[in-house]
Formats: structure tokens, sequence, C-alpha cells
């Protein structure tokens, strides 16, 4: 895949998508861009007649929507991100700029000139790159724009207003969704259908591959080896990373990483390149690599955590490496190494005054932060990374081995693992636990039973969230007498049950609502079956059963896995993830009906069925 080396120049860098719009985001991150959301405050209301073409001012308005973000968000914080991508779509039909109907009327307006007729969408698209310098933001700002033209049929006055009271037109260029129901109102299209959806990705890559051309081949295709080494693999590679966007690209915001105490690599020629290359490098090779290299960063970051290194950065400003190696008690040689490291996976910013926590360190990484995974690190550090150092043993031995080994045996935990295991648990819980209250309407039930509810993260969000509802957290009896230990951010509340138990053996709670969450993904079918049936039969008419689950990444989903070995979300497990169809099957089989499924968050997805009468 030619496009990926290109996006993957973005990889290591901060970058934020300064708009709002649900269709860009799509796109980006389906092209596996990493970033941040920051919609842009910038009003659309530059003059239109001041601009020569409509496509001028749809690059104007993305440049200022994208720039608005950078300096908003360098004076919050003093720094800015490392690229802003802003975009703007409009509509031209007849020497006029269509953008979002302001009402219904404008919707309606907007769609009978449009009707029969061909039309110009035009989206301007602008890439900002931020660096601080003596804390003044400085940027360096490239735009273009993508033509596409589209051509409606003739729309009946009944059609224009059925479409109209779907709602679809509203938050739309032109009053019209091409990607939705108004598809159907477009005869042909000439050009980028993504351009028309809001975001012109094809142009946008080929945008990035010239910015980050290497240099000495201006616009020159070259061939790659195939034993070349993709992106970034080693940690002497980790540490130069921002050299690949040198030469005649934008300089990188935290050029002169260098400066730490990575050594850098002597010159070598770099292969593997994006304008319009052939990329040879099969996808197998890149993947087996990943594979082998990606304990090193697992065990960076782990470390990091624990030695608290994302807590001293966090709420400060930039820190040297030696006041953060004074803080951890550590040394300062080391310190700096493990330093430039993280900034180089992306964890940190490093810049000329020190190194600061990048957002989501500061969000997932320092303990005391809402949304913290410290637990999970520090039971993957602990007794997970304990088990994978032992697996030659257990495997020679044929001693039970399985790569999550504290769900597996609870009666050989001490009460510190047991702890280990809830902390990471709830750090995850707590994630995610609002997506999966959410994901469809449980209003009409109004007692549930979460197996496995571990800490209560879960039930707490659901009682929040559907004031009738009481729940119960069904799980171990040293699980349920540690529970109280744990904080939720929502009020402790009388709504919440804890009951011991076991999933296997033990009689459910009643409940109408059954609710399994993270805890399936890993299991073999003959276990899953078993519990299942058991939950189903615990199922009066009418009950509910919830499942959320592990996604399998967008592209397993797809069918691409084949061509890969497993990603990370199979890593450990042995298994990938099952997708929603087959847990909707499995609940089918069981008499469930109505069986629904949802995305919920970036991780995991959402199925509910109803238990059908007997
Ligand atoms: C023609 C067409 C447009 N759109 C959407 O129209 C919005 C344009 O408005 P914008 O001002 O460029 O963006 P926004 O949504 O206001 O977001 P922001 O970037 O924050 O200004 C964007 O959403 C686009 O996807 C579709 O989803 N499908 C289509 O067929």
């Amino acid at each position: 895949m030619l496009l990926c080396p290109v996006i993957g120049k973005l990889q290591h860098k901060r970058v934020v998508l300064a708009s709002s719009s649900p269709r860009r985001q799509e796109i980006l991150s389906n092209a596996g861009l990493r970033f941040e959301v920051v919609p842009s405050r910038f009003k659309e209301q530059l003059h239109k007649a001041a601009f020569a073409t409509p496509h001028a001012y749809a690059v104007e308005t993305a440049k200022q929507k994208a720039l608005e973000v950078a300096s908003r968000m360098h004076q919050k914080d003093l720094r800015a991100p490392d690229v802003v991508i802003g975009a703007d779509t409009i509509v031209a039909v007849g020497g006029l700029i269509l953008e979002k109907p302001v009402d219904k009327q404008d919707a309606y307006r907007m769609l009978l000139r449009l009707s029969g007729k061909e039309h110009s969408v035009f989206t301007g698209v602008t890439i900002v790159h931020c660096r601080s310098k003596d804390g003044q933001l400085d940027t360096e700002v490239s735009e273009f724009y993508e033509e596409t033209t589209v051509k409606f049929s003739e729309l009946s006055e009944e059609l224009l207003w059925e479409y109209i009271d779907s709602g679809e037109p509203m938050d739309k260029a032109g009053g019209y969704g091409i990607q939705a129901l108004g598809g159907m109102l477009v005869e042909y299209v000439r050009g980028d259908f993504l351009n028309v959806v809001g975001f012109p990705l094809n142009r946008f890559c080929k945008e990035l591959a010239r910015l980050y051309r290497a240099p000495g081949a201006p616009g020159a295709p070259r061939r790659v080896q195939r034993d070349s080494i993709p992106a970034v693999h080693t940690f002497e590679e980790l540490g130069d990373a921002d050299a690949e966007g040198s030469g005649s690209g934008p300089a990188p915001a935290n050029a002169g990483r260098e400066a730490g105490g990575v050594r850098p690599r002597a010159p070598r020629t770099r292969e593997a390149d994006l304008n319009g290359v052939t990329d040879s490098q099969p996808p197998l090779l890149a993947g087996l690599l990943e594979l082998m290299y990606g304990f090193k960063a697992s065990k960076v970051l782990l470390t990091a955590c624990k030695l608290n290194v994302f807590d001293v950065l966090k709420d400060r400003g930039p820190l040297t490496a030696a006041d953060v190696a004074r803080k951890i008690d550590a040394s300062v040689g080391g310190t700096e190494h493990l330093l430039d490291i993280c900034a180089a996976l992306g964890l940190l910013d490093k810049s000329d005054r020190g190194y600061s926590n990048t957002e989501t360190a500061s969000l997932h990484l320092a303990s005391d932060s809402e949304q913290s995974l410290h637990g999970l690190a520090a039971y993957h550090d602990g007794p997970v990374w304990g088990a994978f150092t032992q697996l030659g043993r257990a495997v020679r031995e044929g001693a039970a081995w399985t790569p999550e080994p504290l769900p597996q045996a609870p009666h050989e935990r001490s009460t510190e693992e047991t702890l280990q295991f809830m902390r990471a648990s709830h750090g995850l819980s707590k994630l995610t636990a609002q997506h999966v209250a959410t994901a469809f309407d449980l209003s009409p039930f109004t007692s549930a039973c979460h197996l496995g509810g571990c800490t209560g993260a879960l039930a707490h969000k659901l009682v929040q969230e559907y004031p009738r509802l009481q729940v119960t957290v069904f799980d171990l009896p040293e699980v349920v007498k540690l529970a109280g230990d744990f904080q939720t951010d929502a009020q402790p509340s009388e709504r919440v049950h804890f009951v011991p138990g076991d999933l296997s053996s033990d009689s459910l709670p009643p409940a109408d609502l059954y609710v399994l969450c993270s805890l399936l993904h890993d299991w073999p079918e003959d276990r899953l079956h078993g519990l299942l049936s058991r939950v189903s039969g615990s199922c009066k008419p009418g009950a509910g059963l919830l499942l959320a689950e592990l996604a399998p990444a967008e592209e397993e989903a797809a069918g691409g896995a084949a061509r890969r070995p497993p990603g990370l979300r199979t890593l450990g497990t042995g298994r990938r993830p099952r997708g929603p169809g087959r847990y909707q099957r499995l609940l089918q089989r069981l008499g469930f009906q109505d069986v629904q499924a949802a995305r919920a968050g970036g991780l995991l997805h959402v199925v509910l069925g109803t238990r059908a009468a007997p």
C-alpha cells in the first residue's frame, strides 16, 4: 500500500485535526492517522465577495480554522501540537457559494438550486506545522484544494422535502450528504468522492509526500530494497525519528532531539519513501519486525510509568532530564535516555527547555488522572511480564500458562495480586464505561447484573445514566471484598450492590438485564458457549443481554488481517477478537431476538439482545 508510508510520516508527531466534522475524523482515522480532535472556534464568516474564486474562500477558511486551533493550544499550555490540519468544504453553483444550511427553508433553496444540474464541491485543506520558539508560536502553512463535480437528478418537491425532513442536510455543505441518503440524489460524480464527503484523502497524501520528500530525490520515484527496514524499529532510529521529516519538508517541532541521549546514527540511505514510490516492502515482513521489536517499546512505556515519569511531568512546564532524574531518584544519563525514547515514541514532547507530557500521557499515564491506565501498566509490568518471561519454560514443562494469568487462577492469588488485577481492570472500565452505558438506550430495564463486574466502575456509570436502574455487581468473593477500595468518578450509589459468587458454578442473581464487559474476547469457544447458555437460562422472556467486547481492529474486521501477522489486540490471547456479527449469531442461536450491534468508542463493540418467549 503506497499511502501507508505517507501517513506514517506523521506517526511520531502530535497531530491535531481542527474540525468537528465526524466525516473528516472517520476518513483520516480509516487511513491510519493518529490524531487528536480540537474543533476550531473560527467563525466561518469571511467576506465571500472578497475572494476571486470559491476555492480561494475555502482554502482561506480552512487556514483560519487551523491557525485558530494552533494558537489556542499554544496559548493554553505554551506548547503547540506539531501539525494542525484544517479543512473547509463548500458547494459552488452558478457563481454562488453554498455552506451548511441555517434552517430547512435554506436547505430547500440550496437543493432546488442543485436539482438537475452539475455543481462543484471544493474542499480547501491547510496543514500547519508548528513549533514553539522562545515561547512564541512559529508556523509554516501548506495549503491546497480539490474540486469534484457532482450532477444531481431533477428533484421533485416531494422528494426534496422528504430528504430535508430526514434531518440529513443540516450539518452539510450544500445541504446534502453524498455518503448517505443524499447519494440517491446524485446522477454522477467526477473526481474524488471523499473530497465531497469532506476530505480529499488522496490529494492530502500527495501533499504529505511532497512536504516530507527526502533530500536528493526531488520528485523522482525510488525503489525500495527488499531488505530495507521500514519506519522506526530500533531505539537508535526512534531517537532520530524526526530526522525523517528533515530535508525539504518542514522542520519538525521538536527538532534538536539528537541533542538528547540517543546516539545519532551514521548517515544511511533511506530507501522506504513516499512520493509515488514502489513500496515493495512486504506487509508480512513489516508485521514480523513489529512483533519482534514491539516489546522494547512496551518495556520503555511500562518502566516510565513505574518510575512515575508522567506524574512528575504532569501539570508542570518542561523539565530537564536532571530535574526529572532528581525527582524520580535515578541517574541523569539513564533518565535522559529513557526520556528521549519516550519522546520518540510520542509519549513526551521535547523542546529546548526540556521534556513535558503529551496530552495523552497526562490523561492516561499519570497515576492520579481521571482516565489513568497506570494500574493497567503496573499489571502488565508485573504479573503479565513475569508470565511472558517464563513462557519458554512453561511450554517445555507443560505448566499451566495463559497470557492473562490472574483471572485464570483466582485461588492462587495473593491479595496484592488481586488488587493489581483490579486496578488494571478499573482503569480500563472507567475509560470505556460511558460508551458501553450509552451505546443503546437501556432505560426500559429496571434491574441489571454486571457479571464479573469487578470494582463496579461500569455499574456506577449505569446507575448514573439510568435513574431507575438498580445494578448488582457479581464477582468472586475476594474481588467483592476489595471492591470498596476503589473510587469511581460517579457518586457512590445505593442502587449498586455487590454479590459474591462464581460465574461458572453459582446461580446468577436475578435481573432483567445481564451485562458482560471485556471478559469473553480471549475465551475458547466451549467456555464462551457454556457461560452464555447459563446466562441465557437465567433470562426471563423480555430480559436483555448486553455484551461489550474488544473490537477487532478496523482492518482485521475488513478482512485485511489475513495478509499480516495478528495485531496488538490479539497479542497475548492467541485469538483474534470476535467481530460483533459472531456474537449476534451466538445470541440469536440462544433464543435472543432483536439482536443489535453498535460501536462503543474506539475499543469495544456492544451487542444487545432480548430473550424471546420460549
Ligand atoms: C457535500 C457534503 C458535505 N458534507 C459535510 O459538510 C460539512 C462541511 O462543513 P465545513 O464547514 O467544511 O465543516 P464542519 O462540519 O462545520 O466542521 P469544521 O471543520 O469544524 O468547521 C463537512 O462536515 C462535510 O463532511 C458531507 O458530509 N457530505 C457531503 O456530501
